[in-house]
């Protein structure tokens, strides 16, 4: 028994799912045409329509299958979906004179999907049609001042429509509308992280049947995640290889394969440096060095597996934010390829293994909590598959990584010694190509700017920059400089995500 998520193509699909998970509610997210014996498989206990890019008037507007909304189950349409709903039940829907992005304000709400809010009501909008007729049966219970028909109901045939998006946390109390839904629906809310791990696990016996699976490992939370559940899934059918492709911070080898052994999974390590630095020598673009990493890491992969194998499944960590930044291919665009997802090479041998791929960084944390995995791994700040080639900006020589390696160990050192590290999500060290005036010992210097970034986040989707201390800042320039003679510059990033992105490049 789920909640059918019908997808239109909005961005936030996997946004209504991830909310409802939070509330405790199982859902399952299928194609908006899927068939009605699909949707009747799952024992449906209600429908979201999600938004999408199309207008319900147009020709070619994706449409649930026929008697999909004949179903005596709740339906939520969202957007896209909301103005499907108006215009099936015979309600109209035109191209708004004005169209609504970003934050509105609602000028009034009430009824069944608002029940137990209070206080003024923040709606993400992204819309430019708007529903102008209202269908039989329904009432009007919000509007903006932009949009007259913001939140309709049938609380007879229960049948709610929002024109904004109460998934995204730009819709602070959108959570409740969901909620008040899943009530609607009876929907029991006690799917739990333990029910998602049999979930995963049945998953990957399903995919993997008798074959056996080679792991890429990093010592990062998602693939020391993940090797417990395979351990379980599959038990010694398992080999992790955890690449050292030159690219990694100070000592970092060693601390990994000394936090995984721990683990009792067989672990391999390669050493991989020469292959990864001399396909990086010269390469500047940051698109370019992604996806020669990407392809470097399956060909070690490939290697391993001959030594171990064969192996047809290649399991990695990637997460649903890898996924939409890497890929046009749910409705968003290519931010950067990440070197799991958009930087694979077309003749890839392997079946990927991906169970986290619709999960966020916050849900693999629970997930590692209660497979038991150590809190020093678990709380680990993330570090890219590509490493230290994404934070030095153009083409990476050994001299350049030497020095990031050490401004790199001088900071994250020290926000541990500073009990700092655990107030930020993510910090990081970049070495820029920009070479400046100083004048250290009275000489003149003519040296590197290296920049700190720390930002705060849940989900790494959106982040703020974190407001470290002046005076821990000021430390940390001070050791850089005395202690890493090739800098002798320190900013500190003050960007958010958006506009900029986490990383540099
Ligand atoms: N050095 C490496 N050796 C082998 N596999 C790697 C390596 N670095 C990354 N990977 C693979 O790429 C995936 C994506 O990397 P990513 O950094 O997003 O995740 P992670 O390292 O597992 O966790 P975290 O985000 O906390 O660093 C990993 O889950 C892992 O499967
Ligand atoms: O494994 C990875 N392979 C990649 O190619 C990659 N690019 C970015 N990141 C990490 O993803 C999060 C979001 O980063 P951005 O804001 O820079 O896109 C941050 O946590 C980044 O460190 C990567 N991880
Ligand atoms: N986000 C949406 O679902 C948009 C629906 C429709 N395309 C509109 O612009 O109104
Ligand atoms: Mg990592």
């Amino acid at each position: 028994m789920s909640v059918v998520i019908l997808d239109f193509g909005s961005q936030y699909t996997r946004l209504i799912a991830r909310r409802f998970r939070e509330l405790g509610a199982y859902s399952v997210i299928l194609p908006g045409n899927a068939p009605l014996e699909r949707i009747q498989q799952e024992s449906p206990l209600g429908i979201v329509l999600s938004g999408g890019p199309s207008s319900v008037y147009d020709e070619s507007a994706p449409k649930p299958a026929p008697g999909v909304l004949d179903l005596d189950v709740p339906v939520l349409g969202i957007c896209y979906g909301m103005q499907f709903l108006a215009q099936q039940a015979g309600g109209d829907v035109k191209r708004a004179g004005r169209r609504e992005y970003g934050k509105a304000d609602l000028t009034r709400y009430g009824g069944q999907l608002f029940e137990g809010v209070v206080g003024e009501f923040v709606a993400w909008m992204s819309h430019s049609d708007s529903v102008t007729r209202l269908p039989e049966g329904y009432e009007v219970v919000a509007e903006t001042d932009d949009t007259p028909v913001t939140a309709i109901e049938n609380t007879q045939r229960r049948r709610y429509g929002v024109q904004f998006h109460p998934e995204v946390v730009h819709t602070p109390k959108g959570t409740q509308l969901l909620l008040n839904f899943l009530k609607v629906c009876a929907a029991p809310l006690d799917w739990t992280a333990e029910h998602i791990v049999e979930e995963l696990v049945q998953g990957v016996q399903e995919q993997v049947g008798e074959g056996k699976v080679l792991l890429g490992i990093s010592g990062g939370v998602d693939s020391s995640t993940l090797a417990l559940l395979l351990a379980r899934a599959v038990g010694d059918r398992l080999t992790a290889v955890f690449i050292d492709h030159g690219l990694l911070r100070l000592g970092e080898r060693e601390q990994v394969e000394a936090a995984l052994t721990p683990l009792g999974v067989h672990l391999v390590t390669v050493d991989a440096r020469e292959q990864f630095l001399g396909a990086l020598a010269g390469v500047s673009d940051p698109e370019e060095k992604r996806k020669i990493i990407g392809r470097e890491f399956i060909r070690a992969f490939e290697k391993e597996a001959r030594e171990y194998g064969p192996f047809d499944f290649l399991a990695q960590g990637t997460l649903y934010p890898d996924v939409i930044e890497s890929s046009g291919g749910e409705g968003a665009a290519n931010i950067k390829s990440h070197h799991n997802v958009g930087g694979l090479p077309d003749d890839l041998a392997f079946k990927l293994v991906e169970p986290f791929r619709t999960l966020f960084k916050d849900e693999v944390r629970q997930i590692a909590a209660l497979l038991g995995l150590p809190d020093h791994i678990r709380m680990r700040h993330p570090f890219p598959g590509p490493g230290l080639a994404i934070r030095i900006l153009g083409d990476i020589t050994p001299e350049k990584l030497d020095i990031l390696k050490r401004v790199d160990d001088i900071f994250i050192s020290g926000l541990r010694e500073f009990r700092l590290y655990d107030s930020c999500s993510q910090a990081l060290a970049v070495l820029t190509p920009i070479r400046s005036v100083g004048v250290m010992g009275d000489e003149r210097t003519y040296s590197y700017t290296c920049a700190l970034r720390a930002v705060s986040t849940d989900d790494f989707m959106t982040a703020e920059w974190a407001r470290l201390p002046y005076d821990f800042l000021s430390t940390m320039s001070n050791r850089i400089v005395n202690q890493v003679h090739e800098i002798n510059r320190v900013v500190y990033d003050i960007t958010g995500k958006p506009p900029a992105t986490i990383e540099w490049e």
